[in-house]
């Protein structure tokens, strides 16, 4: 258990609020499945000039080269802005076709619930593109949660490894870094905020990578956070 005294939690999705498997075996597979499909019939899209600047080369000649180097950005597991716009874009479909539905652990509604009856902002930071973290949160098996949201941030805020991107978020709240509670399942994303001023807890979750030696407070729950 962690007591937090502070006026904001930032959370992060993969392996926080929601399982790894969800997101490897679910979305990514999905996105990669209809990348193909959706870059020839939104040729000359503006993700496909970020794509080209994801993958260091000026531009792309044909859909199935872009579909090609989006493979490789995937296998890479890459967080970069423009395979995250695709990914978003290509999930928008999913989600309003009913075919993907968030899973989240169980104990992630009832505490967002319960952290905005007792007035406290709450807000995601994720690799996944601001537009994929609002339909994340409106299609879940618990129903749409975006209302318990007021904010969002994506890697056109920072890199989450980087600390400077904590402190442009803090300011974007208005809230100095000390007032801010950052979970994630990442020891660097972790140590980044940390250096940036923010309270930190890493997220212990079933399928989770063990995490490298570290001295964040650990939580299996969300509900282990403590408001005082
Ligand atoms: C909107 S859910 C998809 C999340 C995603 O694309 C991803 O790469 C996971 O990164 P996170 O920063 O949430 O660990
Ligand atoms: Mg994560």
């Amino acid at each position: 258990m962690i007591t937090f005294s502070g006026r904001m939690i930032l959370l992060d999705i993969e392996g926080t609020v929601s399982p790894l498997a969800f997101v490897h075996e679910v979305m990514f597979p999905y996105a990669r499945e209809r990348a193909g499909a959706y870059l020839a019939a939104h040729w000359g899209a503006a993700v496909i000039v970020q794509l080209a600047q994801d993958a260091g080369v000026t531009a792309f000649a044909t859909p199935a080269e872009t579909e090609a180097a989006v493979h490789r950005l995937m296998d890479a597991d890459a967080k970069v802005s423009g395979l995250k716009q695709l990914q978003g874009l290509i999930w928008e479909e999913g989600f309003k076709n009913g075919e993907l539905c968030s899973s989240l652990f169980d104990d992630v509604p009832t505490a967002l619930l319960e952290w905005r009856r007792m007035e406290l902002g709450i807000r995601i930071y994720s690799s996944g593109s601001v537009h994929a973290q609002r339909l994340f949160f409106a299609h879940t098996q618990s129903g749409d949660l975006t209302v318990h949201l007021s904010g969002y941030y994506d890697t056109t805020t920072g890199f989450k490894k980087e600390s400077t991107s904590y402190t442009t978020i803090a300011a974007d709240c208005g809230l100095t870094p000390e007032r801010i509670l950052f979970v994630s399942d990442v020891v660097e994303e972790l140590n980044a905020a940390r250096n940036a001023g923010m309270l930190t807890a890493l997220a212990v979750r079933p399928g989770n990578k063990p995490a490298p030696p570290n001295d964040h407070p650990a939580i299996t729950s969300l509900s282990e956070i403590a408001l005082a």
